[in-house]
């Protein structure tokens, strides 16, 4: 087999695309403005294509992305994606291949850091990748579940209240004022992205009806005319002889404080003829599990969601603050990017921190995967030295650095890509 890896051209997209649909296990082709979001995203000179003779049998991409890390600064990521080989032609390596030069390319553009969401966790560890985030999935029983918002003030004409509107998510005032909402969540919680132009699109193409639900529905929560907040689901009606039990498919839902939280799950939670809000990624620490009074009836699930591989580690690990003050030498194992191997000195604080190649003495081992799990601040080191994919090598050198390395607020990627 002669296969040709080469940078996609922008004439290759529809037989390379294509590779990617039937790869994922479909003779259908996605619908038509699934397939025109993702064409408009693609980056030509970033993506790459693996051809045999005039057929595409492998795709990779890598979108520009800017992730938020600890402490708020958004740092350059390339967002893996698209990523297929044709089932004529797997296990001979050609994913290898597309890793390979893909993570070159990474390097030698300047990113320090390569993200993706995984189909199955088994590919990307051996690559580097480790798992940086995870989200919290949601079966809600609100017919037996209640839940409280917190009281919204106590001005006595009520203008601490939270108003909720049913607006048109394509209204495009309406999704700028959406955006706005995001854009000020972002710094404050690893994981996130910072919204690439185009990618506002997302949530309406991603909200399509879908299983015999409802178009998609917005509602914006707003306090003196501000837009404080908003969701977007779909109901999906469903009757029985005892009558209606229709389900509230959360898509998303942000608010900018408690009132404005609270108020919209409140809202979600009382959503005549349905008795089920089902959500399928929410942040681990999403504070509704707080607000309900039966958290067992939500049936409650976490799921592995954003894989982090550290690209160029020195790099990275300065691109981040520090919870508490670090000062380790880091003996880094990394076989498939080994400008990476070797000993780092990290000392940092939550002001900022270095991170240079030293000569001394190693205090905490681990690859290169497990530093892409502790990235953000959700996996603890601790918690892998435990399984035994981190040594401490200095009495004293894991607690530190597992302390400095969490985040208060867990990190979480709101949507995949
Ligand atoms: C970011 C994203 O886009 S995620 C989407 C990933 N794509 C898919 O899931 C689509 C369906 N699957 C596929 O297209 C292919 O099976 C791929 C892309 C996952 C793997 O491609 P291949 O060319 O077969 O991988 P390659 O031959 O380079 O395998 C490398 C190693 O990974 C292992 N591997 C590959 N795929 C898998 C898998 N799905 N599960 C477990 N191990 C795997 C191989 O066994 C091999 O291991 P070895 O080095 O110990 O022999």
């Amino acid at each position: 087999m002669t296969t040709e890896l080469r940078v996609l051209e922008p004439s290759e997209w529809e037989p390379w695309f294509g590779a990617l649909e039937l790869a994922f296990g479909g003779n259908d082709p996605w619908p038509g403005d699934e397939r025109a979001f993702f064409h408009g995203r693609t980056e030509f000179g970033r993506s790459l294509g693996v051809w045999d003779g005039e057929d595409c049998v492998g795709t990779a991409g890598a979108y520009s992305f800017r992730l938020s890390v600890p402490g708020g600064a958004l740092v350059p990521a390339a967002g893996v994606t698209m990523v297929s080989v044709a089932a004529t032609h797997r296990r001979r390596g050609i994913l290898t291949s597309m890793m390979r030069r893909q993570l070159d390319d990474v390097r030698s553009w300047g990113e320090p850091l390569a993200v993706l969401t995984a189909s199955e966790p088994a590919i990307y560890g051996r690559f580097g990748y480790g798992t940086a985030t995870q989200g919290l999935s949601a079966e809600i029983d609100t017919s037996r579940v209640r839940l409280t918002a917190p009281a919204t003030g106590d001005a006595a004409d009520g203008s601490h209240e939270v108003r909720l509107r049913r607006v048109r998510p394509d209204d495009p005032a309406v999704r700028d004022a959406c955006e706005a909402v995001y854009a000020a969540e972002v710094a404050g919680r690893p994981g996130m992205l910072a919204r690439q132009p185009g990618w506002e699109g997302l949530p309406v193409v991603g909200g399509k009806p879908k299983d015999g639900a409802s178009a998609l529905q917005c509602v914006l929560a707003e306090r003196h005319g501000e837009v404080v907040g908003f969701t977007l689901y779909r109901l999906k009606p469903q009757w029985d002889d005892a009558g209606p039990r229709g389900t509230v498919e959360l898509d998303d839902l942000y608010a900018r404080d408690p009132a404005a939280c609270g108020a919209l799950w409140e809202y979600l939670f009382g959503i005549d003829l349905t008795s089920t809000v089902r959500t399928g990624n929410r942040p681990p620490d999403d504070p509704f599990q707080y607000l309900v009074s039966d958290v067992r009836r939500c049936a409650l699930r976490v799921r592995d969601e954003l894989y982090l591989r550290p690209v160029e580690v020195g790099a990275a690990l300065e691109a981040r603050t520090y919870r508490t003050p670090v000062d380790v030498v880091l003996a880094v194992e990394d076989a498939f990017c080994p400008w990476n191997e070797g000993t780092w000195r990290l000392s940092g604080d939550s002001k900022g921190a270095s991170c240079e190649r030293t000569g001394d003495r190693p205090e905490l081992a681990l690859s290169v995967r497990e530093l892409g799990a502790a990235y953000l601040g959700g996996t603890s080191l601790t918690a892998l030295a435990g399984a035994g994919r981190v040594r401490e090598l200095r009495k004293g050198a894991l607690a530190e650095a597992s302390s400095a390395f969490g985040s208060d607020v867990a990190p979480w990627l709101p949507h995949g890509f």
